[in-house]
């Protein structure tokens, strides 16, 4: 297994459980490794065959910077909803860190892994 990673892509969305929370934009830091592989892109040299980190971080910033979510916890399995079905990863990690929203603390926030579901058995008579 290849990973294709995206790191650090920062975002500012409205985000958080307080009245004050919901006046303002916070910025929400997002690292991704998908699983993929890498050999056709590799052997094509082609775009075509690669899984495209700069289309996956322009759907990332589209929907979160358009969000207004509680809870990190619900932007992140929305937003990992959206890599697997839209751009047919079968594994990703996510890591959701709300910069500074601790005093004290660089970043809070929570890692998610989450792969394609499995296919259903079909029974045969
Ligand atoms: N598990 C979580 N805990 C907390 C969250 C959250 O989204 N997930 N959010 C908050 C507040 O919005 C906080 O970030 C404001 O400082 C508190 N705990």
């Amino acid at each position: 297994m290849d990973i294709v990673y995206l790191n650090d892509l920062r975002i500012d969305t409205i985000i958080g459980i307080y009245d004050w929370e919901r006046r303002i934009k916070q910025t929400v830091c997002l690292d991704l490794e998908m699983a993929t592989n890498v050999a056709k892109a590799a052997a094509s040299d082609n775009i075509e065959d690669a899984l495209d980190y700069k289309a996956i971080a322009k759907r990332l910033i589209n929907f979160v910077s358009n969000s207004e979510f509680l809870l990190v916890e619900t932007l992140a399995e929305q937003a990992a909803q959206i890599i697997l079905t839209e751009f047919g990863v079968s594994w990703l990690r996510l890591k959701v860190d709300k910069q500074g929203a601790i005093r004290g603390a660089q970043g809070v926030g929570i890692i998610i892994e989450r792969r394609q579901p499995e296919p259903e058995m079909t029974s045969h008579p």
